[in-house]
């Protein structure tokens, strides 16, 4: 198709606005997918995203719009998540387009996320097309959110078109807007190749499958190709687009936006960000990649199964491929024998990786409390970056110790500010400004200390301002604090997994909160188990969990075998999360106890 007629374009929006029910729309309009094979969200492909309801990966669509003006176009449109820990999805699809469609809620109004995915859009260059959602609710108001975005954003919105994705009113009318008001791809046909690599995954029969833009030039079977940043060459053996289901093409042109399939086996050799290029013509430099994400949140990740350590790895190795953001090395704990360190983005991220490598790897898995990475000065004047609070150096070798900070945008309507203040300051917040949005909102700026958002600042915010809030946050610098270590021991052993590193003023009450939360947790067993949380060998806290003399066979009257067998059996699942630790079973929960704990 010439190029002319060509949109490369992604949906941008805070989370559930309604980007994947559009999509859905768009797709159904455009006959892309056939009416017996729709399903809601069809572009969530992911059964943990459907459970879910949100995004978590970018997906690239390719369909046909028969336009008014009686053509066809050629649309590359790409879904994105809308959670903050997936931005860096969000920043990759958006290299890839030249334009967004732009979903605001039109009874929710601009929201944090709003906000901050349209300065990515901007950052990128995009020409940007407001669309106003959602106008079949009694609570809608289409004109006054017009408004915001034209003060908040900058945006015009006199054409801004009024839709409901859900029942699909006006929804075509967006795919005129995306013909006339968008962009089409500006590269050259005939150019030395650069197709930006955005997204990658792993296929049993294929190899490494990866997505590209192609900017400039083209891509076909049989064309050596070679990974600008890596070196690594390989030859073509397919390319194609997605509709969502994989279709093969003959070659990918400049502008278009599909797959190349090269019988690459090296997960090293392929990096999301990279430029691929055809050897016999090579470009001369790469495309700009993307800002490389350093991740926010740390916890080991450990197999139940200690055999299972090598699966693990090449797991972690296999996603990493789907999911750019996650980090891991190697480590070994004390409690609980080899594993890996891993970084993430944030605590959905961290979950969402779980998950897909217990479902999509059949993996048993146990994760220990989530760190943020501190730098810790010794007093021999070497800097150490701690992200497991267990390789904390000893209390005397510590000179002092920074952690990092963020700075939090949060939207709340006026009457929760107070409320709000209340929460930040207990979370250490610092007070920034206070802005006047609107005649109903007001933008708070904190600067608050990572470690304290993570655990459960997203929770208690929506419990305190009954979901009306909305935030945003971006690393904002290292600053001192005054921190320790708080170990835990179990029946007087120390538990490597379970230490944290606390603020000092919050230790006491952590240290409670945490023994009573575990003793909830582990159950109890043959013998009495002292739960105690330690500062530098001084007790702070102290509990027990009583000891049990639960026989299961009791119940089983006579010699029936077979029941006996099942209730030995039901036991043994019920400890499949269990680690032994010592002489004590911790099952998976405690680890992350740290989450769940009330400690005000
Ligand atoms: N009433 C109404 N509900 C809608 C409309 N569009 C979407 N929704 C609902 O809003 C919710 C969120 O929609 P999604 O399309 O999943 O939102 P999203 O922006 O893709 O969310 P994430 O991918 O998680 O960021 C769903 O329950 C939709 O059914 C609409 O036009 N009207």
């Amino acid at each position: 198709m010439d190029q002319k007629n060509i949109r490369n374009f992604c949906i941008i929006a805070h989370i559930d606005h309604g980007k994947s029910t559009l999509a859905d729309r768009i797709l159904e309009l455009t006959d892309t997918v056939e009416k017996r094979e729709m399903k809601d969200q069809i572009l969530d492909s992911m059964d943990l995203e459907r459970e879910r309801g949100i995004t978590i990966k970018l997906n690239a669509v390719q369909l046909v719009y028969h336009a008014k003006d009686g053509q066809d176009y050629l649309f590359h449109l790409i879904d994105t998540p809308g959670h903050v820990d997936f931005t860096y999805e969000v920043s990759r699809s958006l290299a890839a387009c030249d334009g967004a469609i732009l979903v605001v809620d039109a009874a929710q109004g601009v929201q944090a996320q709003t906000l901050a995915n349209v300065y990515l859009a901007l950052e990128n260059d995009l020409e940007i097309l407001p669309v106003l959602n959602k106008v079949d609710l009694p609570s809608a108001q289409p004109e006054v959110v017009k408004k915001e975005i034209e003060d908040l954003i900058g945006l015009d919105c006199s054409e801004a078109v009024e839709i409901s994705a859900k029942s699909g009113l006006n929804v075509d009318k967006v795919l005129e807007e995306i013909v006339h008001k968008l962009p089409s791809p500006k590269g050259d046909k005939d150019a030395p190749t650069q197709a930006l690599v955005f997204d990658s995954f792993y296929d049993s029969y294929r190899g490494i499958i990866a997505f590209v833009s192609v900017k400039n030039g083209t891509i076909k079977p049989k064309d050596k190709i070679r990974f600008m940043a890596t070196g690594a060459e390989y030859e073509v053996t397919e390319v194609g687009v997605r509709t969502p289901k994989e279709v093969v093409e003959d070659q990918l042109n400049c502008g278009d936006v599909g797959w190349v399939s090269a019988a690459i086996k090296n997960i090293e050799d392929v990096r999301v960000g990279d430029t691929i290029t055809v050897a016999s013509n090579p470009a001369s430099e790469p495309l700009s990649g993307y800002r490389e994400m350093h991740p926010m949140v740390y916890c080991g990740l450990y197999p139940v199964d200690n055999a299972r350590y090598d699966d693990l790895k090449e797991a972690l190795s296999k996603l990493k491929l789907n999911d750019a953001a996650l980090h891991f090395e190697p480590e070994t704990s004390q409690a609980l024998g080899f594993g890996f360190r891993c970084g993430f983005l944030g605590l959905l991220h961290m979950d969402v990786v779980e998950e897909r490598l217990e479902r999509e790897y059949n993996l048993s898995l146990i994760a220990t409390s989530p760190s943020v990475i501190y730098h810790v000065y010794k007093t021999d004047g070497i800097m150490e970056e701690i992200d497991n609070p267990s390789a904390l150096p000893e209390p005397q070798k510590v000179d002092h110790i920074e952690e990092p900070y963020v700075k939090c945008d949060i939207m709340v309507p006026k009457e929760y500010v107070g409320p709000m203040m209340d929460l930040c300051q207990k979370k250490r917040g610092e007070y920034v400004d206070l802005q006047v949005l609107d005649d109903v909102r007001m933008m708070m700026v904190y600067q608050m200390p990572l470690s304290e958002i993570i655990y459960d600042f997203f929770d208690k915010m929506k419990s305190c301002t009954k979901g009306y809030a909305s935030f945003d946050y971006e690393f904002s610098g290292y600053r001192t604090s005054s921190l320790v270590k708080m170990d835990i021991l179990l029946n007087g052993q120390i538990v490597d997994a379970l230490s944290t590193i606390v603020f000092r003023d919050f230790a006491y009450n952590r240290g409670n909160a945490m023994a009573v939360k575990l003793k909830d947790l582990i159950p109890k067993q043959q013998f009495e188990i002292p739960v105690q949380a330690a500062i530098g060998g001084k007790i702070i806290a102290r509990t027990n969990i009583k000891a049990l003399r639960k026989n299961v066979l009791a119940k089983c009257y006579g010699g029936d075998i077979s029941r006996k067998k099942k209730l030995l059996e039901k036991q043994k699942e019920g400890k499949k999360r269990m680690k032994m630790v010592g002489s004590v079973e911790i099952p998976q929960e405690a680890f992350m106890a740290v989450l769940s704990m009330d400690d005000d």
